[in-house]
């Protein structure tokens, strides 16, 4: 699962779990973004990366990769799943899993096509977005409905901006790193 994380909560968590036991996957792999090309300023990538390894560690099955932060440039999935396939071989099968908002705009990505190859893609519901995969290669993408969690990271960033409680929208280590880094104060 890619994501800018910044930070992450509680909506990619249940996502990811949904996913992983929908298909009895291995290990959800959070990958966050090193430079997201399509969002403005972001938090520094190693906040990003360590709120997402505090948030994912109480689950066996999932596993944080530096991967699109060591990466220079912008971050773009295709490279992502060529370091994915290059790390865990030919024989696995990977599976990108996508909310309702991503996977819409999904076919502006670099070598989208490409992509399709070298994945099998899981679309995510979102409250507030349309999950549909009309635009899609046929076979590409599976649609998975998964718990409604009303969460975004602009909203916790607001919030934590406007000194408003994030217990709960994301996971408590999160919040106390939020804290500690003094991330969002503005
Ligand atoms: N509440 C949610 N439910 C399901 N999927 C989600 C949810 N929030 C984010 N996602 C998905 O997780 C992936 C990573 O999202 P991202 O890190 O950009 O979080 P975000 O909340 O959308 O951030 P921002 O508000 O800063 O744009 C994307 O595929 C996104 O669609
Ligand atoms: O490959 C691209 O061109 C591309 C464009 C926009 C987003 N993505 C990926 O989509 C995932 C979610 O991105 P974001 O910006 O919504 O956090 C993350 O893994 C990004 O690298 C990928």
């Amino acid at each position: 699962m890619g994501g800018t994380f910044d930070p992450i909560h509680h909506g990619h968590l249940v996502a990811a779990s949904e996913v992983q036991a929908r298909f009895d996957l291995d290990e959800v792999v959070f990958v966050p973004t090193g430079q997201p090309y399509e969002k403005g300023k972001v938090s520094p990538a190693e906040d990003r990366y360590l709120m997402t390894v505090i948030a994912t560690a109480s689950n066996p099955r999932f596993h944080v990769s530096r991967a699109d932060i060591d990466r220079d440039g912008p971050t773009y999935t295709i490279d992502t799943l060529r370091d994915m396939r290059a790390i865990y071989g030919g024989d696995s099968k990977l599976f990108f899993i996508t909310g309702a908002d991503a996977l819409s705009r999904i076919l502006g990505w670099k070598s989208a096509m490409e992509m399709f190859s070298l994945a099998h893609f899981v679309g995510v519901t979102r409250p507030g977005f349309e999950l549909t995969d009309e635009h899609l290669p046929r076979d590409s993408v599976t649609l998975v409905e998964v718990p409604a969690m009303a969460i975004s990271s602009t909203d916790c960033r607001a919030r934590a901006t406007a000194g408003k409680p994030v217990w709960y929208l994301v996971p408590d280590g999160v919040v106390q790193y939020i804290n500690k880094r003094g991330l969002y104060r503005g």
